[in-house]
């Protein structure tokens, strides 16, 4: 039982540090800021024009890999600057790549914004 309550506890203490690092990321990254920013913007438009669950669960999924895969590149980068803060072309690609996988997932959000939004339009 004092097994299963510590289990219970650092994964509680676990969610904390989470919430921790997602406030930080909103508080200081202006790329996050941004994205949040959007993320909102979306929100209400998808209220204002009554989208489906379908749609719903395809622009909430699109605005959770942006801001993860974003939240993940700020760590590389973070990591990149800690380890190696002067030029270096390694750092160089490591940033690079980490900044091209943000660039996957926006294409594929904008792609799934079009999708939903082009046709209440026409
Ligand atoms: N130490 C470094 N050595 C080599 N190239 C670097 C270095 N730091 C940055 N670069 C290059 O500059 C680009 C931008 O890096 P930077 O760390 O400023 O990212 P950023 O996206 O502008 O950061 P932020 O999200 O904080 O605005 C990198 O993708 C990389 O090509």
């Amino acid at each position: 039982m004092k097994e299963n309550s510590s289990f219970l506890a650092k994964r509680i203490k676990g969610c904390g540090y989470a919430l921790k690092g997602a406030w930080m990321l909103l508080k200081n990254e202006a790329s996050i800021q941004v994205q949040a920013t959007i993320a909102v913007l979306v929100t209400i438009a998808g209220w204002y024009f009554n989208i489906s669950n379908t749609e719903w669960m395809f622009q909430v999924g699109a605005i959770g890999l942006v801001m993860s895969v974003e939240g993940i590149n700020t760590a590389a980068e973070e990591i990149a600057n800690f380890v190696h803060p002067d030029f270096n072309n390694k750092i160089g690609y490591i940033k690079d790549v980490a900044a091209g996988a943000v660039f996957f997932a926006a294409i594929a959000a904008i792609t799934i914004g079009c999708i939903i939004y082009i046709p209440k339009f026409l």
